[in-house]
């Protein structure tokens, strides 16, 4: 593997964020647009497609198992996708980079097809559990091999033997993971008879919309107490889409939080998708006192988005209810950059699965929240931060993203409200989610 030499970053206190902005396309609807194309018959059309790495990772592994893949120079993507059961087996290991739900829902999907399919990715990646996806597709049939990873985890590189023929699953969902769900899903798009997932806890449900807008046949029942019973019928066909990608609210939520902390800030983001699934951290924001108003909402590619106005507010400390975790798991990062200047605690709790994503988020940002100069205790699933009560923070620190997206743009967003410069060690890996970061904040800043 080669290793590019690192690009350090440094973020300092900002004059107000005004003007509008639109981010780029949602990741997860992105990966599941090009997946679900590429095992359709027939071309389908995707515009806003997010281009950061993560995405075009599966966009090359569906290539390399048959689909053909072009973006025309106006953006729109066309796929040619090879029908479900036609995937081909790849020439070579499908490197992931540093992409998560590309890693667990292709194994999903290859896990049905009678092909040999090798995994590999990046430090981060290799370091991240896969046993909660081995488990269930191998009592579909698949035989999967890993390597072993810490405290007796699997983990890649991997090698899975898809069967064909599989064989169907009724499986109840160990961890609240949308990747788990939606690999076993993708894996009974081609078992015959009715694979079911049982979901105690919802997660984001772009698989279940995204499968049921190509046709398949899949319904969803919820029990009295929540639970979510999702069926699909399986050796399904899908039928070519055409699909607009709405904009990413994981990557709204920088901004989204950059307004509501630097003084006199007022921006617009058009185009927010506002899955219920996804939109918990706008609620917290609101209880915490931020001022984010909906603009004109409205339906793009069978998904709820609306434009977002966003002011500075003065934020209040609060204790996060642990039950919106699924609906803003990957925006903590962020919510502890407000908490830092908020008025009071913020009490986070339930979020052990933070500590399986690109980093150890709970550790990472303790870490470096401290070493700006923000008081916090980290427990087993969660932090307390004691907020500044809207004063600067004392920045003057280099931090260390960990190859970790998420938690470089929170720590970027930091360094606009800190006395002292934030340095990021190396700002690549903002470029798996947010290609355009750095510039759109530039745009507002200015
Ligand atoms: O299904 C998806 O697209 C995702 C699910 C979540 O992961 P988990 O399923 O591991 O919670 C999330 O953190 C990730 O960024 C994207
Ligand atoms: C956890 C994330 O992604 P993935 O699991 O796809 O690497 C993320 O984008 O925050």
């Amino acid at each position: 593997m080669t290793h590019e030499p690192a690009t350090p970053r440094r973020f300092s206190a900002s004059t107000p964020l005004e003007g509008k902005i639109a981010i780029p396309g949602d990741k997860s609807i992105s990966h599941r647009a090009l997946m679900l194309s590429a095992l359709a018959v027939g071309e389908s059309r995707v515009t806003g497609l997010l281009e950061g790495h993560d995405v075009l990772a599966t966009a090359a592994a569906m290539r390399a198992m048959g689909a053909t893949i072009e973006r025309r120079d106006d953006g729109e993507w066309r796929i040619h996708g090879v029908g479900v059961g036609g995937l081909l087996q790849p020439r070579e290991a499908l490197d992931m980079g540093n992409s998560g739900t590309s890693t667990r829902l292709l194994m999903g999907l290859v896990a049905t097809h009678p092909i040999t399919t090798t995994f590999t990715g990046d430090a981060s990646l290799s370091g991240r559990p896969m046993g909660r996806v081995i488990d269930p597709l191998s009592q579909m049939g698949a035989d999967i091999s890993a390597s072993p990873g810490a405290n007796g985890t699997k983990t890649l590189p991997l090698m899975v033997r898809g069967l064909a023929p599989a064989t169907p699953l009724t499986y109840r969902l160990p961890v609240a993971s949308a990747q788990v769900k939606s690999a076993i899903l993708l894996a009974g798009l081609n078992t015959p008879g009715i694979t079911e997932v049982i979901e105690p806890v919802p997660t984001r449900d772009h698989s279940e919309r995204m499968l049921r807008g190509f046709g398949a046949d899949l319904t969803v029942e919820v029990d009295t107490d929540g639970t979510r019973h999702i069926r699909i019928v399986g050796e399904a066909e899908l039928k070519p889409q055409t699909i607009t990608v709405p904009g990413d609210p994981s990557s709204a939520a920088f901004f989204i939080v950059a307004a509501l902390l630097v003084p006199g800030s007022d921006i617009t983001i058009a185009n927010v998708g506002l899955n219920p699934t996804r939109a918990g951290l706008i609620d917290v924001l609101r209880q915490m006192g931020g001022n984010i108003e909906l603009i004109d909402p409205r339906e793009v590619g069978g998904e709820p988005v609306a434009d977002l106005r966003v002011r500075h507010s003065a934020l209040k400390g609060i204790a996060v209810d642990p039950a919106v975790a699924p609906s803003m798991i990957d925006e903590f990062p962020i919510l502890f950059v407000a908490a830092a200047l908020a008025e009071g605690r913020t009490v986070t709790t339930g979020l052990d699965e933070l500590r399986v994503k690109e980093s150890d988020r709970i550790a990472v940002m303790a870490t470096g929240l401290t070493a700006i100069g923000v008081r916090v205790e980290e427990s087993e699933d969660g932090l307390v931060i004691h907020g500044s009560g809207g004063d600067p923070l004392a920045g003057d620190a280099t931090i260390k993203g960990h190859l970790d997206h998420r938690i470089c743009m929170s720590f970027a967003i930091a360094g606009l409200v800190s006395k002292a410069p934030v340095t990021i060690d190396d700002i690549a890996p903002v470029a798996t989610s947010f290609p355009n970061f750095e510039a759109l904040l530039t745009e507002l800043a200015q």
